[in-house]
């Protein structure tokens, strides 16, 4: 059969089952398909040998009968995962040549799953940015391409949204600390979710902001995202704030019934200067859910406005403090000293060298807000701005509201180098619809659900209660049924 590395998770699976098909013929189809990828950028480090050797393994278990969840199926994971023996460098100098003698829980449960990997992705510095273009490794590319234009994949898990949209895999792991899975779901016409916060194991993965991080699947369908998100997800002792809650099975909850669900509409998310077609494709996103018998009602998140704000004084804080780890002497990069130099040059060269300016002005002003002066004037406000945020959904979810929803992001895919060089804000106000659902640590899913003017991908963001990811995944499914998104990208690479 060819075209293997088309198929999704759940076609993977099934004729895996029924022997129709191999792990190593669908991880050989893969590592084909990522070969002749190249001008993507989206695999940074590849591992065809292990990939064979743990497709081999697992058509072994298929033939013996006892095969785990995801057994056979080859996946891309982020390289802000550490992954035993292979580079997990979060796309930075620093991390030049770390290679972890560990495996993070989210990568070690996709393995025992059966999972193949087929090597890391690329992404924004320590997942600092939304294009792509912090990247040490060079920007990672849109597989959608409008007028001879290459286009940003989103960040910060672009590589792995440009390699599902291209079939060099059949799903990838991302993080989301303010947007990144859902973002560039978005961006590339793939399916993205953030789950709750606790939901999946932070430990191993690269620190960027411990209180918002959160590892997901970006995968081809919603129902390959209820698959991948069950094997990635459940209690880990080694990470303090996952949860001791036992993991439904999502996929099963996938009925295609909504009927009866509450389905809000936040009025402050009609920000000024929203393009009219996104405007529009949120509207037929409400008529969609309203048709398969859901009851639709605007809402009130007041404090919305505020949490773009809030976000970027919160996430460079925890970033100032996770990053200072990176001081030359335990691993990664160390900078060439001069004679005379001391250790305090040693961790200023080591520094400058080793991180992108995203990265240090995000140490900066991370390092500002929580220095003593203005830690009350910019962190403790931005920590109360942030309860507040959360108590507007928890009013609402009161109020009967099952799920919220909002288009994903203001635009569709920009040019690259088009805001690389622009004021940062400008970067940051991708963001605008996501880091609230981040701040809250609510679930939040991006759908495909249409394309713009330019023929390029949208979607619409549902935004679910607590730990109600598979209500959420049921009500994504019927919006993407709904939808009915099934363009792909015209091969150019
Ligand atoms: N990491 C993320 O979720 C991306 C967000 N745009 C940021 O730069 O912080």
């Amino acid at each position: 059969m060819s075209d293997l590395n088309k198929l999704t998770l759940a076609e993977a699976r099934d004729l895996l089952r029924s022997g129709e098909t191999s792990s190593v013929a669908l991880t050989e189809a893969c590592l084909g398909a990522i070969e002749g990828a190249g001008a993507l950028n989206a695999f940074v480090h590849n591992t065809p040998d292990l990939a064979l050797e743990r497709a081999g393994a697992a058509d072994a278990r298929l033939a013996a009968g006892n095969a785990p969840a995801m057994c056979g199926l080859p996946i891309g994971i982020k390289d802000l995962f550490c992954t035993t023996g292979v580079a997990s460098q979060a796309a930075s100098r620093i991390l030049d040549g770390f290679r972890p003698e560990y495996d993070s829980t989210v990568s070690a449960k996709l393995r025992d799953a059966g999972a193949v990997m087929l090597g890391k992705l690329n992404m924004d510095e320590f997942a600092m940015g939304s294009s792509n273009e912090t990247s040490t490794y060079g920007n990672a590319v849109n597989p959608w391409k409008v007028d001879g234009r290459a286009l940003t994949p989103g960040g910060s898990s672009g590589g792995s949204a440009a390699a599902v949209a291209a079939d060099l895999c059949l799903a990838a792991t991302g993080t989301d600390t303010g947007g990144s899975i859902r973002q560039p779901a978005a961006f590339t016409g793939t399916v993205g979710i953030k789950p709750t916060y606790g939901r999946c194991s932070r430990w191993g993965i690269v620190a960027f902001a411990s209180s918002l991080d959160q590892a997901g699947p970006m995968t081809k369908t919603v129902r390959d995202a209820a698959i991948m998100l069950e094997a990635m997800s459940g209690h880990d002792a080694k990470d303090s704030t996952s949860a001791d809650l036992p993991v439904p099975d999502f996929e099963a909850m996938l009925t295609g019934d909504i009927r009866g669900k509450t389905i809000g509409i936040p009025r402050e998310y009609r920000i000024e200067g929203m393009p009219e077609e996104i405007a529009a494709l949120w509207d037929r996103g409400a008529d969609m859910l309203r048709d398969a018998g859901a009851k639709v009602v605007e809402i009130s998140l007041p404090h919305t406005k505020y949490a773009l704000p809030a976000y970027y004084v919160i996430a460079p804080a925890e970033a100032s403090s996770n990053l200072a780890r990176y001081d030359g002497v335990r691993y990664g990069h160390r900078a060439t000293l001069a004679a005379g130099d001391g250790i305090t040059e040693m961790y200023e060269k080591t520094r400058a060298e080793g991180f992108g300016p995203e990265v240090q002005r995000r140490v900066m002003i991370g390092t500002y807000v929580l220095s003593a002066g203005f830690y009350d004037a910019y962190y403790n406000r931005a920590r109360k701005v942030r309860t507040l945020i959360k108590r507007d959904f928890e009013t609402v979810f009161a109020e009967g509201v099952d799920a919220i929803l909002t288009p994903a992001t203001p635009s569709s895919a920009f040019g690259l180098g088009e805001m690389a060089n622009a004021d940062p804000v400008q970067m940051y106000l991708n963001d605008v619809f996501t880091v609230t659902v981040n701040l809250a640590g609510l679930p939040g899913i991006s759908v495909p659900a249409g394309l713009d003017s330019k023929g390029l991908p949208l979607g619409l963001q549902l935004i679910g209660q607590p730990w109600d990811e598979g209500e959420l995944l049921k009500t994504a499914h019927v919006l993407e049924q709904a939808a009915g998104f099934v363009a792909k990208p015209s091969k150019w690479w």
